[in-house]
């Protein structure tokens, strides 16, 4: 899209599309529990979204925190230990039933590489059409760890993430998303991903993973 020293079109970059499309995807078909719980987060993630957008009047800023905190204090008596939670622990879901990264979306994932989409809403700006500098390297993590993870390997450790902003990663556009295995050598393994927005480089990451020894927390 663009040539050396050329700036891309911003107003291409930054325009909103409209488009929420990791919302109600559970495209893995769950089961019954997974579905709902699919739904609920993803309201949650249209709820932030829509929130990192608005500017409500105070009345309803007010009515809003009510609702919230009444919600919250319905949930204080359903804590369990952390191998009983759902939050981020659904593997059957796109998203892994969790709100705190975007929903990446794998189309091809095999033994040493991963590709697919990311989607980054408005909960995620940090300034002027960009991502947040902060939700980028989070995004890696996911799927490098999810790569690292893969295939029955022991659980592994981010032990780096090195990330490198080679220009915006625009929000509310569908980027495309790749990672693959660069070495192994005893418990290491190093992985790179990359984010485009079309033939635009947005960001890369290397990150060094160490498969934990049995007990190692
Ligand atoms: C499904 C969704 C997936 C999401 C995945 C998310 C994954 C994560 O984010 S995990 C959370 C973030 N990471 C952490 O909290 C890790 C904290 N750190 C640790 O627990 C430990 O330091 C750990 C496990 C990484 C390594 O410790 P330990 O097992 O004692 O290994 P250690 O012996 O120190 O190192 C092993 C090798 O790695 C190397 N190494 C370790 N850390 C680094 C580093 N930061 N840079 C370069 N090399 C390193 C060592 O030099 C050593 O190399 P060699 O074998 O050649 O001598």
């Amino acid at each position: 899209m663009t040539s050396a020293g050329e700036q891309p079109d911003r107003t291409v970059l930054l325009t909103d599309t409209g488009e929420r499309p990791w919302r109600s995807a559970n495209l893995y078909g769950g089961d019954e529990y997974s579905a709902a719980y699919d739904e609920l987060t993803n309201a949650l993630g249209d709820f932030l979204d829509r929130l990192a957008e608005a500017r409500p009047e105070t009345e309803l800023i007010a009515s809003m925190t009510e609702s919230l905190s009444e919600l919250a204090r319905g949930l204080d008596p359903l804590a369990v230990a952390e191998r009983d939670r759902v939050f981020g622990r659904r593997t059957d879901l796109v998203s892994r039933g969790q709100t705190m990264s975007p929903t990446v979306d794998l189309a091809e994932v095999d033994d040493r590489s991963a590709s697919g989409t990311v989607y980054f809403g408005p909960y995620f700006l940090g300034g002027n059409g960009a991502v947040h500098g902060g939700a980028i390297p989070l995004v890696f993590d996911e799927i490098l760890g999810r790569l690292a993870n893969a295939s029955g390997r022991p659980p592994q450790r981010t032990a780096y993430l090195n990330t490198d902003f080679r220009s915006i990663t625009p929000v509310n556009r569908t980027l495309t998303i790749r990672a693959w295995l660069v070495s192994e050598d005893g418990r290491k393994r190093v992985l790179r991903a990359t984010i485009h927005d079309q033939d635009i480089l947005c960001a890369e990451a290397e990150g060094l993973f160490i498969a934990l020894r049995p007990g190692q927390p």
